[in-house]
């Protein structure tokens, strides 16, 4: 893939913490509206990864650039969508101060605030729930507050680090459909998880262990590579079961 034309470029990225090597010498590449998988065991880099994307964390070496702009660069936030693993919501607020919080931050104004507030909302289901104390709301509900924090301003870059953790099929179902709609509008998502179904819906996967990028490709391809049947058995393949 042409650097020229990424929403996202990795380039030899290593990360340490003391002596600890947590990501080797990654590259990769996300072009425009795609969806991006990151797959790996617990443990294997992949949040460290993520927050590299943010401009959260500094890389060791190597350089990460987000719409061709080095990262770390405070500006960027304004392009980027992020949800944490652990949700970042004030838990003495409501749903809706927290999100018109988030809102203004983002330079969100008027009209425009109060709709995208209201679609948001819509899209995580939550709009019953607007007056709700955080700290009132289940570890589902939170984790689809957050969802909807990110998607707030549509940036054009969604970075999401298991985003439908603790959250039911039918919802699971229905914030993918909004995905999948977003990457045609444009945007372009890159994720963890450790769901397969999810992976499945992705245009490709990486797949991480001990810090190494073992494969990038999409599930087609990444079933072929492994003469698997399944995405879940070439997980465990690249996993190390198999090895
Ligand atoms: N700030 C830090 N200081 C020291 N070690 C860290 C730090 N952040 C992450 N690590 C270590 O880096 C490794 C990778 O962690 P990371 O959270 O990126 O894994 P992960 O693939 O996202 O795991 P999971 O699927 O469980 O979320 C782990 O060994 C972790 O302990």
């Amino acid at each position: 893939m042409n650097q020229g034309t990424s929403v996202v470029s990795v380039n030899h990225v290593c990360r340490t913490f003391g002596s600890k090597e947590v990501l080797k010498d990654i590259s990769l590449q996300v072009a425009k509206a795609e969806t991006f998988g990151i797959l790996g065991p617990s443990g294997s880099g992949k949040t460290t990864l993520v927050k590299l994307l943010t401009g959260i964390d500094e890389v060791t070496s190597g350089e990460v650039r987000v719409l061709g702009i080095p990262m770390p660069k405070l500006a960027m936030l304004q392009q980027i969508g992020y949800m944490a693993q652990s949700d970042a919501l004030y838990t003495e607020l409501s749903a809706k101060e927290n999100l018109e919080f988030f809102a203004a931050l983002y330079g969100l104004k008027g009209g425009n605030r109060t709709r995208r507030i209201r679609d948001v909302l819509e899209l995580v289901n939550l709009q019953d729930h607007l007056r709700k104390r955080i700290d009132q709301y289940s570890g589902g509900m939170k984790r689809r507050l957050s969802l909807a924090i990110a998607l707030l301003h549509e940036p054009p870059l969604l970075l999401l680090d298991e985003p439908t953790v603790g959250i039911d099929p039918v919802l699971r179902q229905s914030i993918w459909k909004e995905l999948k709609a977003l990457n045609r509008k444009g945007t372009t998502i890159v994720l963890t998880t450790h769901v397969m179904d999810e992976a499945e819906k992705c245009d490709r996967l990486a797949m991480i262990r001990d810090g190494e990028l073992l494969a990038v490709n999409t599930p087609a391809g990444l079933l072929n590579a492994t003469a698997s049947a399944s995405l879940e058995e070439a997980f465990l393949y690249y996993g190390g079961v198999r090895r």
